[in-house]
């Protein structure tokens, strides 16, 4: 007999989970969402095996159950399942951002003997919806679980078991030390991205060729403010608290900063921009070891391009032809004369330098490592 797992909310988190889940044949996913065009695709995708007509009856036929909607729509199911009929051995879990309002919620459930250990895969994207969802989203990035402390060990044993085939570096955390960390790591770096951009917003209007010159540094430190804001909104709720420390630690940062700029000592901002290098470099990459760090480690291939019909796919037949794999191909937007720059990421400095010498040989293309 298979494993019914049920995941509520089959956009960019929920979807890869169904695929990834997917990859144990053991496994029945049952799919829900309040959008039924969204569940459609998961289907016709493959994420899901089945369709659930309801929230109640998704959840009543599951051995495991998996919440991937917004983590103040996760709060309000998880209520509304006290009132289901839930096997009594499922085990509950969710893939919020936030933990602690989550935990609390769950206490209902505990109450009825019911098991619910809070999760949260570390990993995700400024995309959503079911169209971004990919089976290798987990692979090698932490997966946190947050159980309470009277846990049953076996129970979440179960639960690493199933989420196994994600591929993810399965980590138990407390819940509130989660709620601290996240914030300084991805919360709070979304309120800046989103108000960097709200200050280019506010500011076009008296410069309006300032947009075009967005260009790589502006849209690296801004990328994820193009993520969902019904997502974020959910967060900075749930993760108020956290979050108004780490903008008094800001705000006291920025009137050092301030200073720093009154006094203008070239040896005390060198140090400033020199500190922050040495602890960014110094973070742990995917170079380092397997599991995905604070920083995902591309090696990246710069080659100047001309501007012609077909050029990429030339590009890149060379390198299948070479069974060499990338992760990520762009053209940077900055030049718009004859030549383009395309930028070409490779897992690993070898995949890059067989790219790099097979290109050499067969094209005549400039090409930088920076
Ligand atoms: N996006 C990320 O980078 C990321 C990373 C890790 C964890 N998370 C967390 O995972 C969860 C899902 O995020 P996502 O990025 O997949 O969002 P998403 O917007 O891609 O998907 C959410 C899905 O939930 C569905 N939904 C909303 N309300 C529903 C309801 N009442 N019943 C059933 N379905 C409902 C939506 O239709 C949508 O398909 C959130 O709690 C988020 O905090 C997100
Ligand atoms: O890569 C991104 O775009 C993300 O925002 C992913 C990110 C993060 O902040 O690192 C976003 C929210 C999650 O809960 C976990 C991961």
């Amino acid at each position: 007999m298979k494993t019914n797992v049920t995941i509520f909310g089959l956009g960019l988190i929920g979807g890869s989970l169904g695929l990834a889940l997917k990859r144990n044949d053991a496994v029945h996913v049952i799919g829900f969402d309040r959008s039924y065009a969204t569940a459609d695709e998961a289907y016709r995708r493959g994420i899901i095996d089945s369709i659930a007509p309801s929230a109640q009856a998704a959840a009543e036929q599951a051995d495991f159950i998996i919440f991937a909607t917004p983590v103040n729509t996760t709060v309000a199911l998880m209520q509304e399942a006290t009132t289901w009929k839930l096997k009594k051995e499922v085990i509950l879990t969710d893939t919020g951002s936030t933990k602690m309002p989550i935990m609390e919620a769950s206490s209902l459930l505990n109450e009825q003997g019911l098991t619910f250990i809070g999760g949260h895969p570390m990993t995700g994207s400024h995309k959503s919806g079911v169209s971004a969802a990919k089976e290798h989203l987990f692979e090698n990035a932490y997966y946190i679980l947050t159980p309470f402390e009277g846990t049953d060990e076996g129970k979440v044993k179960q639960l690493q078991r199933l989420l196994a085939p994600t591929k993810g570096k399965i980590v138990v955390i407390d819940a509130h030390e989660h709620d601290r960390m996240t914030a300084i790591v991805s919360h709070f770096p979304h309120i800046i991205a989103s108000s960097l951009v709200g200050r280019l917003a506010d500011q076009q209007e008296e410069q309006p060729f300032v947009k075009h010159l967005a260009a790589g540094g502006f849209r690296d430190l801004t990328r994820i403010a193009s993520a969902d804001p019904t997502m974020w909104r959910d967060v900075t709720i749930q993760n108020r608290t956290e979050l108004l420390k780490q903008l008094d630690g800001w705000l006291e940062e920025m009137g050092h900063i301030r200073e720093m700029l009154l006094t203008n000592d070239p040896e005390e901002i060198f140090d400033f921009y020199a500190q922050a290098k040495a602890f960014r470099d110094a973070l742990p990459t995917t170079s380092q070891g397997a599991v995905q760090g604070a920083i995902y480690m591309t090696f990246d291939l710069h080659i100047d391009i001309p501007d012609h019909p077909g050029i990429i796919s030339e590009i890149t037949k060379i390198l299948a032809d070479e069974r060499i794999s990338l992760t990520n191909i762009r053209i940077v937007e900055t030049r718009t004369d004859v030549y383009g720059i395309l930028v070409i990421s490779f897992q690993t400095a070898d995949d890059r330098e067989r790219a790099r010498v097979a290109l050499m040989k067969e094209t005549e293309f400039s090409m930088h490592i920076i």
